[in-house]
C-alpha cells in the first residue's frame, strides 16, 4: 500500500469517529478544538460534517446510481492508482475554505493548486488538457457577483477531456438551506456536487477521496465505453445502438458507410432506418434475438434485407439500450453481384419476401452465405457517397460506377490508338496483337482442314523428355576457362547471353541455371534436392525448347533467367522473398516458355491447334508452359526437383510457378502493370475533376508488401519485366533480340500465308515491315511505362535509361533507312566491326 493511501485511509477513519459532530465549520464559524464530544445538537442522527442533502447523504450523483449489471465487462473498466489532482477556483486569495482543501490534499498525499478566476481556470485546463486534467475541481459559488459558478462549470464541461472531472460548487448553508430544489441549477451545469462551505481539513479530507475515487472510475468507464466503439467502429457488421425510446443513439461506421448516415448525426428514430422482424422483436423485451431486418439506405430507395443480433442492455429491470448488430455480407450479395444498376433498382422486393414466410427462411439462408465481392462494397460505398452530392459528383460517380460494372476493368483500352494506328500501322499490328484478346476472334475466317498446322516445325503438345541426358552430368565440372569466367559475369546486366549460346552450343540455360540456381542462389537447398536433380532438371526442360525458333529458344529462356536473378539481388526483393519463392521465381524464368512453337496464341486458335482446342483458346501458350513444366518435373524421379518437398511446400511453389508463368501473357499486360500501379504508387496530389486520366507524378509507397497478395504482384511484375528485358538491355543485345523476334513474326506470317490462315500481324511481312518502328512502338507502348514503374520499385535506374536510349537508336536508324532483317544485320555488322574484338566463340562444354 502507498504511504499517501495509507495515510489517507487513517484519516478517512478518523473523520468516521468523529462525524458525530453535526456543526458546520463555516468560515464565519471556524472548527473548534478537535474533541470526540461534539455537541449533539439539533439533527443528531445526522451522520456527517458536511451538509449534502436534507438526509445528509453523500454526493448527489445522477449517473451511478445503479449498480452495474452482472455483464458489464469489468476487466475493462480499469484505473490506474494515481496521486490525486485538485483544483480550487476562489476568487478570495486568502480563502480559508480553499487553504482547508488544499491542505487536506496534501495530507492524503496530492497536489492541489488554486487559481482565481474562470478565465484562469479554462486556460489552464486546455493547456495541461492531456497532461494534467485534475480529479476534481472545487469552485466557489458563494459570490456570484465575482465567480459565475454556473457558466464556469458549462466552459469546464465543454473542454476536451473533462467527462470524468468531478466538479464541486461550493454554497453559503444559507443558500443551500434556502430553496430545496436549488442544487438542480448546479448539476445541470455540469456540477457533481453542491457542498456548504466548510474550514475542517479532515472533512475537506473525506470529501476530495471519495470525488476522486467517483472521477477515477467514471474516467476508466469513460475509456471503456470509448474502447468499445472504437472496436464497433472496426468491425465489419453494422451497429447501432438505441435509447429504450427506439432512438438510435451511436452507430458505427459500417453502418454509415452503407446506410449513407453521417457519424456525428444526433438521435434518430430507428423507424428511419430500419423495420422488420429485429425491430418487432427488440420492442418485446427479449433479451437476445436473431432475425432479419430491412435497412433503408438513403442512396438507393431499395431497402437491403441483412441478418441481425440483437440484444437489450438494461442495467435495471428496465431497458436502456438496445443493440442492434447486421452481418453485410449476404445483404450485399443479394444486390446484384456488384451492379449499381440492381443496387439502385434491386429486384428483390422485400416487402414481398417479408409477407411470405417460407421465401423469408430461405432467404435467411441465402444471407447467410459468404457472398461477398470487393467491388460489390466499392460500389455501395460509391453510391452512399452520391447522398446529398452535387449533381455534377453524382453524375461523375455515377460513370465511375458503370465502368466498375464491367468485368475487365484491367484490360486496357488504348488512348490514342487512332493515333497510333495513323501515325504508325507496323505498331498498331505489333502491339494489338500482343494486348489484344480479340484478334482471335477477329480472324476466326478459316479454311478448313489444317489440324496439324505446326507440322513444319515441331509439335508442341506431343513433347516427351529426352532420355539421353545423363551423360551431362558433369556439366558444371566440365566447363572450360572462358565459359567459367563467362558466367562468372551471370550477375551483371550486360551479361554476353549471345556468347554463352556460343560457347555451350546452344545449351545456355543448363550452364547458366546451374550458375545461378544451383550456385549463387542455392536453390538445391531451398528444395531439399541434389545439384544432380537440378541438372537433370536443367536439361530436361531446355531441351524442350526449340532450338530451330529464332527468338522463342533456351536462349530467351537463360535471358529471362538472368534478368530474374539480377532482379532477386536487389535489396527490395532480397529482403521480400523467401528463398524459396526465389527459387520458385527462378523455376519459372526457366520454364516460362517451354516447348514454344514459334507461333503465338492467336495463331494456335487460327489454326485449330489441339493446344487451342485442350485450353479453350484461352491463355493457351502460357497454360501449356505451365503444365508442361510440372508434367515433365513430376514424370521422372530423376529430374523432379520437387520429390522432396512436404505437401504445403510443394503446393505453394506449385502455385507461385504457375501464376509467374501465367504472368507471362501479354493480352494481360496491362492488368498486371495497372495492380501492380495502384498498389505500390500513390498519386503526388490531387486528380483532375473527372477523375480519370492524370499525367501526375507517382511516388512509390511500398507500405502494401506487408500483404502476401500484393507480393505476388511483385511476382508477376518481376518475370513480365523479364520476359520483355530485352529492350531495355544494352544497344547490342537490344539489337539482336529486336532481329530474332521479327525473324519469328515473319515466320509466323510466312506461315500463315502459305496455309491459308488469317494473318494475325499482315505488317509483319518480311519484305515491307520496318523492324526500327516495330520497336519504337514495342518500347513506347509496352516497356517505357513498365519498367518506369518497375525500376523505381527496384532501384534500377538503367532499365529506364537503356530504353529510352535504343529508342531513340531505332529512331535514327529508321530516319536512315533501315528497314528490313538484311539492314539490321548489316548495321549489326558495321557495329561489330567498331566494337572491340571479342574473343571467337569456342564451343568446348562436352555433350
Ligand atoms: N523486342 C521486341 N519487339 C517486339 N516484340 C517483342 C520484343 N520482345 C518481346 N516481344 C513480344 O513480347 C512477348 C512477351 O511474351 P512472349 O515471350 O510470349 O512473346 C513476346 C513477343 O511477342
Amino acid at each position: 500500500m502507498l504511504a499517501g493511501e495509507e495515510a489517507s485511509i487513517e484519516l478517512v477513519q478518523r473523520w468516521l469517529q468523529r462525524r458525530d459532530s453535526d456543526e458546520l465549520e463555516t468560515e464565519e464559524n471556524p472548527p473548534k478544538e478537535c474533541s470526540s464530544s461534539g455537541s449533539p445538537g439539533a439533527r443528531a442522527g445526522r451522520r456527517s460534517s458536511l451538509a449534502l442533502t436534507p438526509e445528509d447523504e453523500p454526493l448527489v450523483d445522477v449517473t451511478n446510481r445503479s449498480p452495474p449489471p452482472a455483464n458489464i465487462p469489468t476487466a475493462l473498466i480499469y484505473s490506474p492508482p494515481e496521486p490525486l489532482e485538485l483544483l480550487c477556483v476562489f476568487p478570495e486569495r486568502t480563502s480559508r475554505v480553499c487553504a482547508a482543501a488544499c491542505s487536506a490534499v496534501e495530507r492524503a498525499g496530492g497536489e492541489a493548486r488554486s487559481l482565481r478566476c474562470a478565465r484562469e481556470t479554462l486556460d489552464a485546463l486546455r493547456r495541461d488538457n492531456d497532461t494534467r486534467v485534475p480529479h476534481v475541481i472545487v469552485v466557489d459559488a458563494r459570490q456570484p457577483q465575482q465567480l459565475d459558478a454556473l457558466l464556469l462549470a458549462r466552459a469546464i464541461r465543454g473542454t476536451k477531456n473533462t467527462q470524468h472531472v468531478y466538479l464541486i460548487a461550493i454554497v453559503k448553508k444559507s443558500a443551500y438551506l434556502k430553496d430545496e430544489f436549488g442544487v438542480l441549477a448546479y448539476l445541470e451545469a455540469g456540477f457533481n456536487r453542491v457542498m456548504v462551505e466548510t474550514v475542517n481539513t479532515t472533512a475537506w479530507c473525506a470529501e476530495v477521496l471519495q470525488a476522486r475515487s467517483s472521477a477515477a472510475c467514471s474516467r476508466a468507464q469513460i475509456a471503456a465505453t470509448a474502447a468499445l466503439a472504437a472496436a464497433a467502429d472496426r468491425c465489419r457488421d453494422l451497429v447501432a445502438i438505441t435509447d429504450d425510446q427506439q432512438r438510435i443513439l451511436l452507430t458505427n461506421k459500417s453502418w454509415c458507410r452503407m446506410l449513407g448516415w453521417r457519424l456525428e448525426e444526433g438521435p434518430r428514430p430507428i423507424h428511419e432506418a430500419a423495420g422488420g422482424e429485429a425491430l418487432r422483436l427488440a420492442t418485446t423485451g427479449a433479451r437476445d434475438w436473431e432475425a432479419p431486418v430491412t435497412l433503408r439506405r438513403r442512396a438507393a430507395p431499395d431497402p437491403i434485407m441483412l441478418p441481425c443480433r440483437g440484444a437489450t442492455i438494461g442495467l435495471t429491470k428496465t431497458t436502456s439500450h438496445i443493440v442492434f448488430v447486421c452481418e453485410p455480407s449476404a445483404g450485399e450479395g443479394d444486390r446484384g453481384r456488384g451492379s449499381l444498376h440492381s443496387i439502385r433498382r434491386g429486384s428483390l422486393d422485400v416487402r414481398s419476401v417479408a409477407s411470405d414466410g417460407l421465401r423469408r427462411t430461405s432467404l435467411a439462408k441465402l444471407q447467410g452465405l459468404p457472398l461477398e465481392a470487393p467491388i460489390t462494397k466499392v460500389i455501395s460505398l460509391l453510391s452512399a457517397a452520391t447522398e446529398g452530392a452535387p449533381p455534377s459528383t453524382v453524375a461523375c460517380i455515377e460513370r465511375a460506377v458503370d465502368m466498375l460494372r464491367t468485368s475487365e476493368l484491367y484490360s486496357p483500352q488504348m488512348r490514342d490508338e487512332t493515333k497510333l494506328r495513323v501515325e504508325d500501322p507496323i505498331a498498331t499490328d505489333l502491339i494489338g496483337a500482343l494486348l489484344s484478346r480479340e484478334q482471335v476472334n477477329q480472324n476466326l475466317v478459316y479454311m478448313q482442314g489444317n489440324a496439324n498446322v505446326l507440322s513444319s516445325r515441331r509439335s508442341s503438345n506431343d513433347s516427351t523428355v529426352v532420355r539421353s541426358q545423363t551423360n551431362r552430368t558433369n556439366i558444371k565440372h566440365k566447363t572450360t576457362g572462358q565459359l567459367r569466367e563467362l558466367l562468372d559475369t551471370a550477375l551483371s546486366w550486360d551479361f554476353e547471353i549471345f556468347r554463352l549460346e556460343d560457347l555451350t552450343r546452344g545449351r545456355p540455360l543448363a550452364h547458366l541455371g546451374l550458375a545461378l540456381m544451383g550456385g549463387r542462389f542455392d536453390v538445391c537447398a531451398a528444395l531439399e534436392c541434389d545439384e544432380r536433380t537440378l541438372l537433370h532438371w536443367l536439361t530436361v526442360i531446355e531441351t524442350n525448347y526449340h532450338a530451330v525458333n529464332t527468338y522463342h529458344n533456351s536462349t530467351h529462356a537463360a535471358d529471362v533467367l538472368q534478368a530474374v536473378a539480377y532482379f532477386l539481388e536487389k535489396d527490395r526483393l532480397k529482403n521480400l522473398l523467401e528463398p524459396v519463392e526465389a527459387a520458385a521465381a527462378l523455376i519459372s524464368a526457366a520454364a516460362h516458355d517451354i516447348d514454344h512453337p514459334g507461333t503465338s496464341s492467336a495463331f494456335l486458335c487460327n489454326a485449330r491447334h489441339p493446344l487451342a482446342i485442350l485450353y479453350n483458346d484461352v491463355s493457351v501458350l502460357e497454360s501449356h508452359h505451365a503444365a508442361l513444366t510440372f508434367k515433365l518435373t513430376l514424370n521422372d524421379d530423376r529430374v523432379n526437383i520437387f520429390k522432396n518437398l512436404d505437401r504445403d511446400t510443394y503446393k505453394t511453389v506449385r502455385h507461385h510457378v504457375i501464376d509467374m508463368i501465367l504472368a507471362t501473357e501479354m493480352t494481360k499486360h496491362f492488368e498486371h502493370l495497372a495492380k501492380f500501379v495502384n498498389v505500390f504508387y500513390a498519386k503526388s496530389s490531387g486528380s483532375k475533376e473527372d477523375g480519370m486520366h492524370t499525367d501526375e507524378p507517382l511516388s512509390l509507397d511500398t507500405t502494401a508488401l506487408s500483404q502476401p497478395e500484393n507480393v505476388l504482384l511483385v511476382k508477376r511484375m518481376m518475370i513480365k519485366c523479364a520476359d520483355v528485358s530485352n529492350a531495355s538491355r544494352p544497344q547490342k543485345f537490344a539489337m539482336e533480340w529486336a532481329r530474332r523476334i521479327a525473324e519469328e513474326y515473319f515466320l509466323q506470317t510466312d506461315e500463315e500465308k502459305a496455309k491459308d490462315l488469317p494473318v494475325v500481324m499482315p505488317m509483319f511481312d518480311r519484305a515491307t515491315c520496318s523492324i526500327p518502328r516495330s520497336q519504337i512502338g514495342f518500347i513506347d507502348y509496352i516497356i517505357i511505362d513498365m519498367m518506369e514503374a518497375w525500376a523505381a520499385f527496384i532501384d534500377m535506374p538503367e532499365l529506364v535509361n537503356h530504353a529510352r536510349s535504343n529508342n531513340q537508336h531505332w529512331r535514327e536508324l529508321d530516319e536512315a533507312g533501315v528497314t528490313t532483317l538484311a539492314d539490321v544485320k548489316r548495321v549489326q555488322r558495321q557495329n561489330a566491326i567498331q566494337a572491340p574484338p571479342t574473343t571467337t566463340a569456342e564451343p568446348t562444354t562436352e555433350e
